[in-house]
């Protein structure tokens, strides 16, 4: 079993201690995660897969502050995660009603601003240059409803970044899209998080879009969930959908976290959980 990647605890920019959930108790208890222990460094972009049923969404819920955790705890930038942090702006899968129908493409993503009491002016300069950043700076007028998916999911990410947010995070945001879509959706992911040096965590139970989009891959066992295995993933900084997904290197990484998750599948691990508590 790996050890994963710990950046030290000032470095770090989200830090997940001994983390733990169960719902319920007795005899329905479900244990969900069984014991989560990583960081991500400041500007990193952490893609996690695992399998289906592995605990993904009950973990993002843990580190979004929807949720408190059993045991364990969350700390972003050193502070402890109980409720939603400030710094923190999340993407959901489902863009369709993350977005209010009745407001239009601005609206939609200045209204968080206004919880943070920025002067108007302030706020319409966030909306347009957010806008323009995913490519929808002439979309403002117009209603969700009369866009594409992509274009509803960009909206989501405009609102997301307009925040400022110091990290961003990211559930299976690109599973309801088609392939075209989906490839230029990550290729935005990619430009954003250098452009604006954002920390990036996204959870995917696509392996290759882990692959493509990560510098590092952090594989889930299936529930009670642990961190099986981190795979640093160094292929180019400068990367593209054709040129990167043909490199000999892609089709190893691939290869290597579509392995674990098979494995992660058939494998019973509470033994390892109940030695890492023992150990803790
Ligand atoms: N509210 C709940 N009450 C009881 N059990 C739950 C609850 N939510 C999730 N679970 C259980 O916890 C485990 C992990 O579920 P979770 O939805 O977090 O996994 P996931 O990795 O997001 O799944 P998927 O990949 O299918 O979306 C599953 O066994 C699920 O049945």
């Amino acid at each position: 079993m790996t050890q994963t990647n710990t950046p030290d605890g000032d470095a770090a920019m989200l830090r997940v201690d001994g983390l733990r959930k169960v719902y319920g108790t007795g005899e329905s208890a479900v244990e969900a995660i069984g014991r989560l222990d990583f960081s991500i460094a400041r500007n990193e972009l952490v893609c996690i897969v695992g399998p289906s049923g592995a605990g993904k969404t009950t973990f993002l819920r843990c580190v979004a502050g929807l949720l408190p955790p059993s045991e364990g705890r969350v700390l972003l930038e050193g502070a402890p995660v109980t409720g939603p942090p400030e710094g923190m702006a999340v993407v959901l899968q489902e863009y369709g009603r993350s977005l209010y129908p009745w407001f239009t493409v601005q609206d939609n993503v200045e209204l968080p601003l206004r919880a943070k009491r920025l002067p108007a002016s302030r706020r319409r300069e966030l909306v347009a240059e957010a806008l323009e950043a995913v490519g929808l700076a002439g979309a403002g007028k117009k209603y969700p409803w009369q866009l594409s998916g992509g274009m509803q999911q960009r909206v989501a990410i405009a609102r997301a970044i307009a925040f400022e947010p110091h990290i961003l995070v990211m559930d299976e945001p690109f599973a309801a899209v088609d392939a075209q879509t989906r490839a230029e959706l990550e290729d935005l992911v990619r430009r954003l998080w250098k452009q604006l040096g954002v920390t990036v965590l996204f959870v995917t139970h696509d392996i290759d879009e882990s692959v493509y989009l990560a510098q590092r891959v952090l594989v889930l066992s299936h529930a009670p969930t642990f961190v099986l295995q981190e795979v640093e993933i160094d292929l180019p900084e400068e990367r593209d959908q054709l040129s990167t997904r043909a490199l000999p290197e892609f089709a190893a990484k691939r290869t290597e976290v579509y392995e674990l998750i098979q494995r992660a599948k058939r494998t019973d691990y509470r033994s390892h959980l109940a030695t890492a508590a023992e150990r803790s």
